[in-house]
C-alpha cells in the first residue's frame, strides 16, 4: 500500500513503480500515454463545460428575452424555463447510469454530446415559451447524464492515485463553464439567442474528439472482452496490462459473490453502504439547498431588482467568484481535508447569507407577481446597501466555493466498489432533485416571503447542515477506499477519522 500521508500533488499523471522509464513495458511511451489521459480528461472535461455553460447562461437569458417568446415572462414562466433543465437532469442520471452498464460509457458520453448540440440550437430558435422550456429540457437530458457518466469514465480511466485530482479538475470545468456562460450573456448584449446558440459550440469540438476516445477499459472486462481492455491499458501506459486485467476480473467476481441479490438492496441493507449513501446523498442536498444556484439563475434578476444599471456585468462576480475559489478547493482539498473544508467554510457562508438579509432589509426593492424581469422596481444601486449586498453575496459564495461547491463530487470515495455505481448515481440524482427544488422556489419566495426571509431560510439549511457535517461527516483525506469503508462499518467514523493513528494514516 502507497504511502498516504506525503503530498503527493505535484507528481505527475502516471504514477507506478517504473515511471523512470520513458516508456512503459507495453511499449508505449509513457509521455504519449500521459498526453492521451490528459486528453481524455479534456475531452470528457468538455462535458463539464458544457454543464456549466447551460446552467450558467440562463441568467442572463432571463433579463434579455423580455417579449421575444411571444409574451412578457410571468414569475411561473420564469421558473419552468430554469427549472426543466434540473428535473430532466435528475431523471436522466441514474437512466444514463443505467444504459452506461449496458451499451458502455462511451456511447452514454456521445449521445449526451448530440444532445448539447441539439438543444443549444433548438433554445437559439425558440418561438414561444414552450419550445424554450422543450430547448431547457433536452438541454438538461444531457447535463444530468453528463453528471452522471463523465467522471465514472474519467475514474475507470486514470491512474487510483489520481482520481481524487481528476474529479476535481471537472468542478473546475463547471465553474469555469459557468464564467465563460456569464461572459458570453455579457459579451453579447442582450442577443441571447447567440447566448444559447453558442453553448453547441464546445459540444462540436467534444464530438470530433469523441471519434478517438476509447471505451472505458474496465467496462470492457465487465462485458468479457479483455483483448480490447488490455490494449487500452497499454495506450493508457500501463506496465502490466495482463495483469491489472485480472484483478479487475477479480473484482467484478468478488462483486458477484457479495452481492445480497441486487445493488440497491446492498446498498440499502449493508450499514457501511448505507451510511455512505446517506453521506453522499445528504451533502449532495446540502450543496444545493443553501441556495448557490439561487445566485447562478437569478443573480441577474437580483442585481436588477437593486438597481445595478449592468446586471450581467454585475453577476460576472458571483462566477467568477466561484471559478477561483473552487481553484482554492483544488489546492487545498487533499491537505486540509473534505471535513474540515467544510466546518470552516459554512460558518462563513452562514455569515454571508445573513448580511445579505440584512442588506435586503435596507433596500426597498420589489419583484410584484404581474410584473416580468424587465419591469422590476428599480433603486439607486449607489445606495449603499446595495454595495453591501454585492459584497456579502461574493463572500458568501467564495466560502461556498471553497467547500460545499466541491466536496461532494467526491462522494465515490464513499462507496465500496460494489455499490459505487449505484450509490454516485442516486447520490447525483439528489443533486438535481434539490437543484429544481432550489430553481423552482426561489422566486415564489422572493415574492411571497421577500427576499431577506428566503436569504434568511438559506441561513437556517447552512446551520442545520453545520450541525449535521459536525456530527456525521467523517474525515477521508488520505485514506485507502478500503480504510474508508472500514471506518463506516461501525458507526460514523468521525471520531476515528480524527484518532489518524486508528487508520494507520
Ligand atoms: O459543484 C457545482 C458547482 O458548485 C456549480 O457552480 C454549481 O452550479 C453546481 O450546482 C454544483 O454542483
Amino acid at each position: 500500500m502507497r504511502d498516504i500521508t506525503g503530498d503527493d500533488s505535484q507528481q505527475p499523471l502516471i504514477v507506478d513503480e517504473h515511471d523512470d522509464d520513458t516508456t512503459a513495458r507495453s511499449g508505449v511511451p509513457k509521455q504519449k500515454a500521459r498526453r492521451l489521459i490528459w486528453l481524455l480528461t479534456l475531452s470528457a472535461g468538455l462535458s463539464g463545460l458544457l454543464f456549466g455553460y447551460d446552467t450558467g447562461v440562463i441568467s442572463s437569458t432571463l433579463v434579455s428575452i423580455h417579449e421575444d417568446l411571444g409574451r412578457p415572462l410571468s414569475t411561473f414562466d420564469l421558473s419552468a424555463i430554469t427549472s426543466s433543465t434540473s428535473l430532466l437532469a435528475l431523471v436522466a442520471s441514474p437512466l444514463a447510469g443505467h444504459f452506461a452498464d449496458v451499451l458502455g460509457r462511451r456511447p452514454v458520453i456521445a449521445a449526451a454530446c448530440g444532445l448539447f448540440i441539439f438543444g443549444a440550437l433548438f433554445q437559439s430558435a425558440a418561438t414561444n415559451v414552450w419550445t424554450m422550456i422543450l430547448g431547457r429540457s433536452i438541454v438538461g437530458a444531457a447535463v444530468g447524464a453528463a453528471s452522471a457518466v463523465v467522471p465514472l469514465y474519467i475514474a475507470e480511466i486514470s491512474p487510483a492515485d489520481r482520481r481524487g485530482q481528476l474529479v476535481s479538475v471537472q468542478s473546475l470545468f463547471i465553474t469555469g463553464g459557468q464564467v465563460v456562460a456569464y461572459v458570453a450573456g455579457w459579451a453579447v448584449m442582450g442577443r441571447w439567442r447567440w447566448s444559447v446558440g453558442f453553448g453547441s459550440v464546445p459540444a462540436l469540438i467534444q464530438a470530433a474528439l469523441l471519434v478517438g476516445m476509447p471505451e472505458s477499459p474496465r467496462w470492457l472486462v465487465l462485458k468479457g472482452r479483455d483483448e480490447e481492455a488490455t490494449a487500452v491499458f497499454a495506450r493508457l501506459g500501463h506496465d502490466d496490462c495482463d495483469h491489472i486485467v485480472a484483478q479487475v476480473k477479480h473484482e467484478v467476481k468478488e462483486e458477484q459473490l457479495s452481492a445480497s441479490g441486487s445493488m440497491f438492496k446492498e446498498l440499502m441493507t449493508v450499514p457501511a453502504n448505507r451510511r455512505a449513501l446517506t453521506i453522499a446523498a445528504g451533502l449532495q442536498a446540502l450543496q444545493q439547498l443553501s441556495g448557490f444556484n439561487s445566485l447562478m439563475y437569478f443573480s441577474a434578476s437580483i442585481f436588477a431588482m437593486v438597481g445595478f444599471t449592468s446586471p450581467i456585468g454585475t453577476s460576472l462576480c458571483i462566477s467568477v467568484s466561484n471559478f477561483v475559489f473552487t481553484l482554492l478547493a483544488f489546492a487545498i482539498i487533499d491537505r486540509v481535508g473534505r471535513r474540515r473544508i467544510l466546518l470552516y467554510s459554512i460558518p462563513f457562508m452562514i455569515l454571508g447569507l445573513a448580511s445579505c438579509a440584512l442588506a435586503f432589509m435596507h433596500i426597498d426593492a420589489s419583484l410584484t407577481d404581474s410584473k416580468t424581469l424587465s419591469s422590476i422596481t428599480s433603486v439607486d444601486a449607489s445606495n449603499s446597501w446595495s454595495l453591501f449586498l454585492l459584497f456579502a453575496l461574493i463572500f458568501y459564495v467564495a466560502a461556498y466555493a471553497s467547500g460545499l461547491g466541491c466536496v461532494p463530487w467526491q462522494q465515490s470515495e464513499l462507496f465500496s466498489l460494489s455499490v459505487r455505481s449505484m450509490g454516485s448515481g442516486l447520490a447525483t440524482a439528489t443533486n438535481w432533485t434539490s437543484n429544481f427544488i432550489v430553481g423552482a422556489t426561489f422566486l415564489p419566495m422572493i415574492h411571497t416571503l421577500g427576499p431577506s426571509a428566503t436569504f434568511l431560510v438559506y441561513v437556517f439549511v447552512c446551520l442545520m447542515g453545520y450541525i449535521w457535517v459536525w456530527r456525521y461527516f467523517p474525515e477521508t483525506m488520505n485514506l485507502e477506499l478500503e480504510q474508508v469503508k472500514q471506518l463506516l462499518e461501525n458507526g460514523w467514523g468521525v471520531k476515528a477519522s480524527e484518532r489518524p493513528s486508528d487508520l494507520g494514516r
